[in-house]
Formats: structure tokens, sequence, C-alpha cells
């Protein structure tokens, strides 16, 4: 039988077909649980009256009680107006409403008492109150002394439609029948250890919060438990994984041993040290490697990369690597391929361009064991795609790939899976990467090489181009490169493909003495190719491209970035873009060019790119300008499908609950304990984290 939280919600007091089918079709809710945790998103503050002199311009909305002295209609045509001089027997605030007039005047009269609810301003040195929420004084509303909940509604469609009081309403029916039978969902020394109000105090005052403290516990409470619940089932697959797969125990170092010696082109940083370190104690641990490498751009992972794949075949594997673009798997392969050949191993690039010829010499290669890397798109993923042993697989992800496809290069191994190391190239914030990575160990390049000058970033107006213009000229004449990158999205297309061209004709005509390349996704392969091929050899000193060059391309004598229209690029974007200088010795310079008009995001998205060059701090920027689902795309947003906490928020109580989730593991691997028969049942009906569950197959 099903629960009684799994009821239907048409069984609700209240709730007739038409609500019914608003609920299911506009808020997704089905049932008497999903109702529940429908939580409001905002609160009005009704515990008190103001009176009229208490209030200032810095206000949150607040309410007042009183009567309209007088109401008039002032202003012509567009600039008409409805005034309510209100008063609370003492003071006087007008209320003015610009829409809707006849209907409010309609309303409202000047004989009886209101209640006000509203956010004061200021109309040149008078406060007014502009479309405030006004309603007859009754016995109910004189009280004060609660907060509102504010709900998400349903769309106004034919008139039908539910607002925040309605839904409000049917919340207060749910309880009454649903209170006593809310069940405590987290463990009693829990509870205690972290001061948690109870499971049905917490829905009670969610709901309907008597006042501040107990609204604010009421959160704590359950945010603290959707994060707990989280997290612990992402770690207990851990523990499951660890248990269930054994991994190669790859303990000989010859081969890295004889790569530092011959061959290593510089000094590690001591982060690559570090994060080296951990990959090869996990790689001979004999259990599966699960790590994320996190690093800046320009950190340095290319290097720790190979060395792990040297840790690989020195034990007599194979290596994959995976990137989600061919740009990207061919700028890998460049870069594997100059240390694989010092040490003499064999390489080979495969994605959906490689011919078949090609395709089949790899396939027989790989399959022999002769072939000891091999770099590619999703193209690896194919059945033909078989190893002898694959000991290492390396996924570049940004991302782009699902869970799904990660473990599919898993299974290329019959009796061993392979050791994975998922790289990302986009610093991803600290409560994100607990999140979507949770079930993985997570290493961090957080240091850039010796040497590197930190970029100087600047925000210049389009009117102050052909300043920018001089300075570029100088930074050629000193033996530079440069990258100019225009935007280019789907939507408009076609504009901006115009925009880029008239852009490099006009480039060409001022710099007619240097040299350009032009690159952008609708060109062709190999034409793409021969222009970057240029620049890369210094043939040409200007590069006119979008953000094709976004990722991987490394050309350590570009010194100088121009962004065009930078306001229209997201943050992430801005900084791997910037990430392309800065590679050499020398001082590199990004330029971001916009038009005087900028939107409030925008503004903050430069402002953050002028102050840091930390892509730690740029991903909490961005984190908190656009939440955690625009930021990873939507392939992993299941997981980010959070009902109350904020990753972009609630960073502290996540930290507590992963801590929390980890001593009870450490207790109770396996969940047997009696007292945990509860939290067994609360992580197999998580079906909103299913897409991470499967990592386990
Ligand atoms: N320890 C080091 N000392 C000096 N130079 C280094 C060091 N490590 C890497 N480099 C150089 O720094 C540049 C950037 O390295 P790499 O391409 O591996 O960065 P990345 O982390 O992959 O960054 P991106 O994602 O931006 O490509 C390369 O030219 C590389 O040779």
């Amino acid at each position: 039988m099903a629960s009684f939280f799994e009821t239907r919600i048409e069984f609700l007091k209240g709730v007739g077909p038409q609500k019914a089918a608003l609920l299911n079709k506009e808020l997704n809710i089905y049932t008497y649980s999903e109702l529940i945790q429908h939580y409001p998103f905002r609160y009005e503050d009704r515990t008190r009256f103001y009176k009229i002199n208490e209030i200032n311009a810095e206000m949150p909305f607040i309410q007042i009680k009183g009567r309209i002295k007088h109401l008039e209609t002032v202003g012509a045509q567009r600039k008409k107006r409805l005034v309510a001089y209100f008063s609370d027997g003492e003071d006087e605030i007008e209320l003015v409403w610009f829409k809707g007039i006849n209907w409010v005047a309609k309303k409202l009269s000047t004989g009886i008492d209101y209640v006000v609810f509203g956010k004061a301003s200021l109309f040149g040195r008078k406060l007014n109150m502009a479309h405030p929420e006004i309603e007859p004084l009754t016995t109910k509303n004189d009280q004060g002394g609660f907060l509102q909940p504010v709900y998400s509604t349903t769309e106004k469609l034919k008139n039908r439609f539910l607002d925040s009081r309605a839904i409000s309403k049917l919340q207060r029916a749910l309880m009454e029948i649903a209170h006593s039978r809310i069940r405590e969902t987290l463990p009693p020394n829990l509870i205690a250890q972290y001061r948690l109000v109870s499971k049905k105090d917490a829905l009670l005052n969610i709901h309907f919060p008597k006042n501040q403290e107990l609204l604010q516990r009421a959160k704590f409470r359950l945010k603290f438990e959707e994060l707990f619940f989280v997290q612990l089932r992402l770690l207990k697959l851990k523990v499951t994984r660890l248990e269930k797969f054994r991994g190669q125990i790859f303990d000989d170092t010859s081969k890295l041993t004889e790569f530092y010696h011959k061959h290593l082109p510089f000094d590690l940083t001591n982060a690559q040290k570090r994060v080296i370190k951990e990959i090869y104690r996990d790689m001979k641990s004999g259990k599966q490697m699960n790590r994320l490498l996190q690093g800046d751009v320009g950190s340095g992972k290319t290097i720790v990369a190979f060395i792990c794949v040297l840790i690989a075949i020195a034990n007599g594997g194979q290596a994959a690597l995976m990137a989600p673009t061919e740009i990207l798997a061919n700028q890998h392969f460049q870069g594997l391929s100059e240390f694989a050949e010092k040490m003499g191993l064999k390489i080979s690039l495969l994605t959906g361009s490689t011919k078949t010829k090609k395709r089949r010499e790899i396939h027989e290669a790989l399959e022999e064991g002769a072939l000891n890397i091999l770099v590619g798109t999703h193209a690896l993923l194919e059945e033909k795609v078989k190893f002898k042993n694959l000991g290492l697989a390396i996924i570049d992800e940004q991302h782009r790939f699902g869970v799904a496809q990660r473990a599919k290069l898993w299974k290329k191994n019959e009796d061993f899976v392979p050791h994975v190391l998922v790289m990302t190239a986009t610093p991803i914030p600290r409560t994100l990467a607990m999140t979507l990575y949770g079930d993985l160990d997570i290493s961090v390049i957080d240091e850039l090489p010796a040497g590197r000058k930190p970029i100087e970033t600047v925000h210049r107006y389009d009117a102050n181009r052909l300043k920018v213009f001089d300075f570029l000229r100088k930074q050629i004449g000193l033996g530079r490169q440069v990258y100019i990158v225009y935007p280019l999205i789907e939507e408009s297309a076609k504009m901006d493909l115009k925009h880029l061209e008239d852009g490099y004709e006009s480039i060409s005509r001022a710099f007619s003495e240097f040299h350009l390349s032009i690159v952008h996704g609708k060109m062709k392969a190999d034409a793409k190719e021969y222009e970057m091929e240029r620049f890369v050899k210094g043939e040409t000193q200007i590069m006119v491209a979008t953000t094709v060059i976004e990722v991987g391309v490394n050309v350590p004598n570009a010194s100088v970035m121009i962004i065009e229209n930078a306001e229209r690029f997201g943050l992430a974007q801005l900084h791997q873009l910037r990430g392309r200088v800065g590679r050499g010795a020398d001082q590199s310079y990004c330029i971001l060019m916009s038009d005087y008009k900028l939107s409030k995001e925008a503004r903050i998205r430069i402002d953050t790119m002028v102050r840091t060059n930390n892509g730690f701090e740029i991903a909490d920027v961005d984190l908190k300008l656009r939440g955690p689902g625009d930021i990873t795309g939507t392939q992993q947003s299941g997981l980010l499908d959070l009902a109350i906490a904020d990753l972009a928020k609630d960073g502290q109580i996540l930290q507590l609950a992963r801590d929390a989730a980890i001593t009870l593991l450490n207790k109770d691997p396996e969940l047997k304990l009696p007292e945990h028969t509860n939290i067994i049942q609360q992580i197999n009906s998580m079906k909103k984290h299913e897409v991470n569950w499967s990592r386990v197959s």
C-alpha cells in the first residue's frame, strides 16, 4: 500500500480536478509529499506594524495600518498616477499606483482602516510606497505576529491560477492531516549533535513560521538533511565501489624515474608534485582510483596527466585520454606526443574525422598492445575500440560528458576496471565539486609555475579603440602575438559572423603591416588547422577568432588577449579565454572591450575579471550569479535539483553534512545498524539522484 504521503494530491480537501491539473502540470506536484516539499522561497515580515515616522527607504517590505485621507489621480497621459495620502493618525505617506489606476481607485475608499504592505522608497525628498498591497483591516490581519510565506505560483492561464495565498491554504489543509504522521528521518545522535529541530517542527515552521528564529532553525534542519542524504549517498557509492572493484597495482615507477632524469623540461611546482603523489598512492593501492584533478588555466595539468600515463605504461597498462571536442583532443594529442616521443612510446589520435584506414590501424595496434596511448573524443567509446589492457582512463571533462559515458570507458577492460582520472580545466567551486564529484577524491593544482607574471586585465569602452590599437602595435613591435576574440553564439550566428568578418576587415586595414589568422567554428577543419598552425609558428601576429580557441590552445608567445563585446561572455568563458595568454615569461594583458551600456550582471562579471586572476574566486562569483544548474550544463543537473539547500550560499552546512555522513559511514559502512534502517530507506527513495548512482554499474 502506498504510504499516506504518496496520496495523490486531488484527494486533499480543497483540491479539485482543475487545481490538481495546475499543480501537476506547472509545479510538478502530484502527491502530498511533493506539496509539503514545495517550500516558500521567501517570507513577508508581518510580525509587526511600523509607525510611518519609523520608516526609511533602506527597509525591506514592511506593513503599516491607517486610513486614506484623500485619493486623487495626478499627472497626464503617460505620467498619470493614482496617489493615496495615507495616515496612521500621526504621520502621512503617499501610496502610488502607475498601472491599473481605475481598478485600484474603485477598490479604495476613505472611510475605512487598511493594512498596507510595501517597500518605501525616496521620491525627490519624500518617502512613498509604489504599488503596495492594500487590504481592509480585519480581526485576522490586525494581529501581526506572523511571517507570510511566499510560494512560487502557477502561471496565469485563462484566469485559472494558484497564487501564493492559495498554495498556503492548501499547505494548511495538508498540515492539519499530515502533522501527526510526520516521522523523524535522521538518527537521534545527529539530531542531538547538531541541535536540529525535529522533522515535524521543521516542516510546520517552514510553512507557518511563528518568528524568525523558528524559521531559521527549520531551514537549517531541512537544508542539513537534504545535503546530508546527497552526501551520504555519494560517499556510500564510493565505499561500495572500493569494495566491488579491484584496481591493478601499479607500483613500478621506472619510466617515471627515467622521464624525471632525462626529459623533464622544467621543475615541477609543489602543487604538481603533491598531486602526482596523491595519484600514485591511489594507483598502487590495489583499489580502483577515481580522482578528480582540478587546476586553474595554465597550471600545468598536461604534464601531470602524462606522468600518470607513464605509471600505467610501466606496469603493463595502456592509457586513454578522452576530451569533449575535437580541438581539445587534438591539443592534448600534441601536448602528450611531445613527451611520448622522447620516451619512445606509441601514441595515436582517434576522432570523428580519423580516416577509415587509419582507424583500422589504430584498432589493431590497440588490441595487440602495440599502441600505448590513445587520445580522442567520444569516438573512443565505440564498440570497435578494444584495448589489450586499459590501465588508466583520463577524462577531460568540463562538465560535458555524462556519467554514463564515463562508465562506458571503464567497461573496456574485462578483468579490472581502469584507474580513472577526471580532469577539469574550469575550476569548480568547492560546494559544487563536493556534490557533482562527491564520490571522487579531489586533487587540486593551486599554484602556477614559477616566473609567471599575473595577467593585467583592463576594461575599455569601444570609443577608446584607437588607443587599444596603439597598444597592440607596440606589443607586436616587441615581438609578441595577439588574440582578438569575437562572440559567436548559435542564436545570432549570422549577425555574429558578420561582425567577426567586419572586425577582421578593419583590423587587416589598421594593421596592414602585419599578418593575420582567422579561425571560427564555421570553417572547415583543415582550413582552421592551417590558420592555427601559422599562428602557432609565429608566421601571423594577430589571431582573430571566436571562442573555438577557448580551451587548450597554448602559444606562449601570445601576450595580449582582446575580447570584443566582453559583456556577452560568461565568467568561466572569459577566464578560459584570458588563460590563453600569460603562458610564457612575458608580461601579458587582457583587454575587455564593451559598449557603455552594461547590465548589472555584466558589470559584475567584468569587474570580477579586472579584480582577480584566481579561477576559483571567479567560479564562486559565477556560481552566485548563475546558480549551479547553469554553470554545469544540463547533463548532471539532476544532482543539483535541491528543494531547499542552495549550493551558492550553504557551503558551511554542506561541509557539516558531509562530515556527518563521513563519520556515520566510518562507524557503519554498510548501514546495517538498526538505528540506520531509516537511512537506507531514505537513500533508496532518492530517485532524483539516480544519475550519479549509475556510476556503480
Ligand atoms: N612546473 C612548470 N614550470 C614551468 N612551466 C610549466 C610547468 N608546468 C607546466 N608548464 C607549462 O605551462 C604551460 C601550461 O601548461 P598546460 O598546458 O599543461 O596547462 P593546463 O593546466 O592544461 O591549462 P589549460 O587548461 O589552460 O590548457 C605549458 O606551456 C607548460 O609547458
